[in-house]
């Protein structure tokens, strides 16, 4: 079992392209729950830094010709050295060149995880939705359905998030029923679980590390939520607080998921 503890003593180095809002707070959440992030912009550094990686994380929320080229670059090393991709097609659906920029990234390099909201893991499995920017939006149609299908199509395992989370190979698929409404009102809690899921398969890679690390992030915010029940940007702050001290016998007795 993944335990909080191998995570913090292997202090596993977190390769990032990130996204151009919301870096300083991936770094952070890495760091908190036990990792060592490092961003890069420069795709001269991109082989030498995923050769000291042991799990990388691309957020395309504001990919351009560069981010693009280092998403590849370092897709492909770690590819080749079997260290854990994720990957968050942030807003995938909204405009034509994030629909070209992820489909050129899935044919060039393979993801261990996509982890997105309802609406961009819907519109990976061609499913009407209606999304609101980076927001999940609405949408009708049936969420585990939909995980299971992109999981299959990409042949990796899909983190879809939302109120209730779910994390599925496209055959055993988990539910994780904690969390905190503060989380949907902070701009960047998607971006953190990412570098949270890398962290936790770079340390034992397999379906049941990755739903221990989507619980454990969703208890962090719980315990957050209990301290500042009124007060979302505090709310925010003492997440990491939380990230930092958060242990198994807590992960233990609070952690809500379930088989499907
Ligand atoms: N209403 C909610 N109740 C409980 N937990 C939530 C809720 N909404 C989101 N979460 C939690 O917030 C985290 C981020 O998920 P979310 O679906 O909001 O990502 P996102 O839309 O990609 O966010 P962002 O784009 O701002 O980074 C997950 O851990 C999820 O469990
Ligand atoms: C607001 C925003 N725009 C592009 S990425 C991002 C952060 C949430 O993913
Ligand atoms: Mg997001």
């Amino acid at each position: 079992m993944l335990t909080i503890d191998s995570i913090r003593k292997t202090n596993p180095v977190i390769l990032n392209v990130a996204n151009m809002v919301t870096p300083q707070h991936v770094a952070d959440a890495i760091n908190f729950y036990g990792g060592s992030p490092i961003m890069f912009t420069d795709e001269r550094e991109a082989k030498e830094l995923t050769n000291i990686a042991s799990g990388v994380v691309f957020n395309m929320g504001s990919t351009n010709e560069s981010t693009l080229r280092n998403v590849l670059a370092s897709g492909k090393v770690a590819n080749k050295r079997g260290i854990p991709v994720v990957i968050d097609p942030v807003a995938v659906g909204v405009t034509e060149l994030r629909q070209a920029n992820f489909k050129r990234t899935a044919d060039e390099v393979h993801f261990d995880v996509i982890r997105g909201n309802a609406g961009e893991i819907a519109y990976l499995a061609n499913v009407n939705w209606q999304v609101n920017g980076i927001d999940a939006g609405n949408g009708s149609g049936d969420v585990v359905a939909i995980a299971k299908q992109v999981a299959q199509k990409y042949d990796c395992w899909v983190v879809l998030s939302g109120p209730r989370d779910i994390v599925t190979d496209g055959n055993i698929t988990y539910s994780v029923d904690n969390g905190h409404p503060y989380f949907q009102t902070n701009v960047g809690s998607g971006d953190m679980l990412d570098g949270i899921l890398a962290t936790a398969i770079s340390v034992e890679n397999n379906l049941k590390a990755l739903v221990r690390a989507t619980a454990t992030f969703s208890i962090a915010g719980e315990l957050a939520g209990e301290e500042y029940p009124h007060q979302p940007a505090s709310f925010f702050v003492e997440l990491f607080n939380q990230l930092a001290t958060i242990s198994d016998d807590e992960i233990d007795t609070k952690m809500k998921i379930h088989q499907l």
